[in-house]
Parts: structure tokens; C-alpha cells; sequence
């Protein structure tokens, strides 16, 4: 059985990898801010079409990777490079289709919903419209963000990342606001769209639950460093109440909060890690 799933699990990612997404090489890179350096000679690499999770309490650098993949800062030292069809490329020469999700969906509140999907693309077009059905609401495209509740917001910016055909798309704890149902139904937009499309995911979250149930692989940062590099067998879609699936959560989750040494500005995912971690029934 448990062999069975992992062989579906592999012909999944090796279909996936034939399609949209592009291969990522993190190579030896650091980031350092002044004095304070976040990560240390980090190596990892990415496969199309992965689907890849970090995890790891706040301020250990989730983000900070996730923006030096996106190109919007410089590594210190090091390199990340992408790969398509054998081709190599950095940020600059044919540079990957990267788009990236935040916690907070960022539309413009001046422009309707439809316009806010095509920003950026010449005029409002089919492309924009079949996005917004991807994401169940062509039928809210002429109104404006500040009518929508948050979960929609999220849905906007997420088909805003789908029109431009993303070869790999970063999201950074994009659904942190949301109320646990919302969450849920967003994980399973995320998936589906995931799977139909190809394209390698990077996801940023404070939530192991979340991480386990998306995930190929799942990453912990610590002190700077990849220190746990976890890749999830589970056939898809992932049940939450499944034996395999709560073992999992709980050693992962057993295995981040290990770690001893809270930092200064830690507050806000030690309690998110916290609340998760109750919710598996376990004391803190
Ligand atoms: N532009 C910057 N200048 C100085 N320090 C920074 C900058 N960006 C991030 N840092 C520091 O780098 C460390 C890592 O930040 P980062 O946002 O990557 O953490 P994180 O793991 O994503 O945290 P959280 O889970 O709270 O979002 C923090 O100590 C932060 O203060």
C-alpha cells in the first residue's frame, strides 16, 4: 500500500516536470544584512514542476530566500540559477516567468477587479477573464477589491500571478489572513491549479499542516541553514485526518520547535507554530 502510494507520487512529479515548470539551483548562497547574516551558504536544488514548501520559525529566512529566488535582492555570495529544457538562465538571460503571491493580495483599490488581473498586460483580455474563472469569479470582474472579502482578494491576486503563465511561482504565506475554511478551499485552488498547469511552486508558511498537505518536499530553515529536507510520499489529495498524514505533521512540527534559541523578533510564527501545534494536541 504505503509503496503503491509513493510510486503514484512519482509518476505524478515526473508528468508535472514535462510541463510548465523550471528547475531552480540555489548554489552556496548567503545573504547577509550589515553585520547580521540570515543565510549561510544555503545549496538546494529545485525540480520543474516541484512543489516545494520552507518552513521554519520567524525571522529565520524564510522570505529572504524566497525574495533572492524571485531576483528582488542579490545574494551576498553565491548564485541561483534556473533551468528550462536543459537551458540554463539567471535572472537576466531569458529569464524565468516568476510571479510571486504575499500575505496581503496588493491590488490597486482604483482599478476593477478584471483590470487588476490584466495589469501590466496591454488591455483587460479573454486571458484575464479566464484566469478570473479559474479562480470562480468571472462573475465579480467589473467590481471593485474593496467589495470582496479577503479570501476573494487572494483569489484576484491569485489568478493576477496565472495570466502571465508562470514557469514558477513564489508564494510568500499567501493565505496567513485568512479564516481556516478559506484557507483550506485556497489550498485546494492552489493544487489543482498546480497540477493542471505544471509550473514549480515555492511556498513560505508558518503552517506545517499547510506545508504537508501541498508539499512535495518540505524544507526547514535554521539559523541560516537548511536542516531538514523532507520529501512528502502522500498521494494526492492529501487527508488531514489520515494516520500517515498526522505522523508526519507531528515530526515535523516536533522537529521545529526542537530547536532552542527563540529569536528577538520570533513572536508572531512562534504562536502561529504554537496554535498549529495544539491543534495536533500536543502541550507547549
Ligand atoms: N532589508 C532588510 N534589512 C535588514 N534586515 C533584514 C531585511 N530583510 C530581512 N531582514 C532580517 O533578516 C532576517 C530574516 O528575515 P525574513 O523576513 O527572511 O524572515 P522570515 O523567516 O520570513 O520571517 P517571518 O516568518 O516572520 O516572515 C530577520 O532577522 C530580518 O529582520
Amino acid at each position: 500500500m504505503q509503496i503503491d502510494l509513493v510510486e503514484n507520487a512519482e509518476v505524478e512529479a515526473a508528468a508535472r516536470s514535462a510541463a510548465r515548470g523550471i528547475s531552480i539551483q540555489v548554489r552556496a548562497v548567503s545573504k547577509a544584512y550589515g553585520e547580521r547574516e540570515v543565510l549561510k551558504t544555503l545549496d538546494v536544488e529545485i525540480a520543474a514542476g516541484e512543489f516545494v514548501a520552507i518552513v521554519g520559525r520567524s525571522g529565520c529566512g524564510k522570505s529572504t530566500l524566497l525574495r533572492l529566488i524571485a531576483g528582488l535582492e542579490q545574494p551576498s555570495q553565491g548564485r541561483i540559477g534556473f533551468e528550462r529544457g536543459g537551458q540554463s538562465s539567471g535572472h537576466h538571460d531569458g529569464a524565468p516567468e516568476i510571479r510571486i503571491m504575499f500575505q496581503d493580495s496588493r491590488l490597486l483599490p482604483w482599478k476593477r477587479v478584471l483590470n487588476n488581473v490584466g495589469l501590466g498586460l496591454p488591455r483587460a483580455s479573454q486571458a484575464s477573464i479566464k484566469a478570473l474563472a479559474q479562480v470562480g469569479l468571472e462573475d465579480r470582474a467589473h467590481e471593485w477589491p474593496a467589495v470582496l472579502s479577503g479570501g476573494q482578494r487572494q483569489r484576484v491576486a491569485l489568478a493576477r500571478a496565472l495570466v502571465h503563465e508562470p514557469e514558477l511561482l513564489l508564494l510568500d504565506e499567501p493565505l496567513g489572513a485568512l479564516d481556516a475554511l478559506t484557507r483550506i478551499e485556497m489550498q485546494q485552488l492552489i493544487e489543482s491549479l498546480w497540477k493542471s498547469r505544471g509550473f514549480t511552486a515555492v511556498l513560505v508558511t508558518h503552517d506545517v499542516q499547510e506545508a504537508i498537505a501541498l508539499a512535495d518536499r518540505v524544507l526547514l530553515i535554521e539559523d541560516g541553514e537548511i536542516t531538514l529536507d523532507e520529501r512528502i510520499s502522500l498521494a494526492r489529495p492529501r487527508a488531514r485526518g489520515n494516520l500517515a498524514f498526522a505522523q508526519l505533521e507531528e515530526r515535523i512540527l516536533a522537529r521545529v520547535l526542537k530547536h532552542p534559541a527563540a529569536q528577538p523578533d520570533s513572536a508572531l510564527g512562534d504562536l502561529s507554530l504554537q496554535r498549529t501545534f495544539s491543534q495536533v494536541g500536543w502541550a507547549v
